[in-house]
């Protein structure tokens, strides 16, 4: 990190508020390596990507909260040179699985003073970029439901009680998915169009998923019934779920998904304008981050 400022683009609300108390003990961390920093606390949705958008170039901003936050930091930075960092400090904190960082703030913080840069994917969909990954169907109608939760719960508590709450109208859709040229028609109830690993605060759902092998892991289901997504959920959790006769798994660079009717859909968390039409393309090693280095 030398000769670098360092930016920490907190999320005070993060963590269900316990973010902004992390701030003390980063700064202690990052004096003690001698590492110059500055804080900017965000004020509200969208403010971390107009933050990072107005640093000096060369300046490296840190997003300190969950993946929201990390998405804004992520949305400044993608197909720029610019590289960013994560100190996870939120209640959902899947990006950092991917990047071998792990919801530990030590390790967060270990990998910022070790400095080393990866070069990893990014995706685009109807024109919206993302780092984690896109979400169709079940996966966003639970993502919009999350926030009904009570806060009480945490960010994994909160998730099962969405999925539980959504499984009693439970819907299949006809979909036509497009892999690279590659047509699948099947009836479906989630597509996930994957660069990371973990969504939701827990679910493995993209278990092999590389983040800079330059290609999307594609995870559909068949069509399924309550039992089947009962009996499904521990085996996500587990990422165990991709030999299951009704899951299906591909590799693709630009996949196009056609739906009967308009659907919920996320990236990283963060629900898109309702539509039946997707089409994502893989932007390859377009984010620089700092992260353990890969295997
Ligand atoms: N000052 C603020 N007040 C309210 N919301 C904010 C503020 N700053 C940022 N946000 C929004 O908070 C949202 C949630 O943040 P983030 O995902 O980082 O934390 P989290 O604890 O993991 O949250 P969640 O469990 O809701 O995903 C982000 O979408 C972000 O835009």
């Amino acid at each position: 990190m030398e000769g670098r400022e360092v930016h920490l683009i907190l999320n005070p609300v993060a963590g269900k508020g316990r973010a902004a108390g992390k701030r003390g003990r980063i700064s202690r961390f990052l004096d003690r390596f001698g590492i110059e920093h500055r804080w900017h606390v965000t004020r509200g949705p969208g403010d971390a990507t107009g933050i990072v958008a107005g640093l000096p170039e060369g300046a490296l901003p840190v997003a300190v909260g969950g993946d929201g936050t990390v998405h804004e930091v992520a949305l400044a930075c993608i197909g720029t040179r610019r590289i960013m960092g994560v100190l996870p400090a939120g209640s959902g904190n899947d990006y950092v699985k991917a990047l071998g960082i792990g919801p530990s703030l030590e390790r967060g913080l270990r990998a910022l003073a070790a400095g080393c840069v990866r070069e990893v994917d990014a995706g685009e969909v109807n024109g919206v970029r993302f780092n984690n990954g896109l979400g169709i169907g079940f996966d966003a109608e639970v993502a919009a439901n999350v926030v009904k939760a009570p806060a009480w719960l945490g960010g994994f508590g909160r998730y099962m009680w969405a999925v539980y709450r959504l499984l009693r109208e439970l819907e299949c859709r006809e979909a036509r998915i497009t892999l690279d040229g590659e047509v699948v028609e099947t009836k479906t109830v989630l597509v996930a169009v994957a660069l990371g690993t973990t969504y939701g605060a827990r679910f493995r759902l993209a278990p092999i998923s590389r983040l800079d092998d330059g290609l999307f892991d594609v995870i559909w289901s068949e069509e399924v019934g309550i039992g089947e997504v009962l009996r499904l959920i521990p085996s996500v959790l587990r990422g165990r779920h991709l030999d299951h006769p009704k899951v299906h798994h591909a590799r693709a660079r630009e996949v196009a998904v056609e739906l009967e009717r308009v659907s919920p859909a996320h990236v990283d968390g963060e629900l898109l304008p309702l539509t039946g039409e997707f089409q994502a393309r893989v932007l390859p090693r377009a984010l620089r981050v700092v992260a353990p280095p890969g295997e």
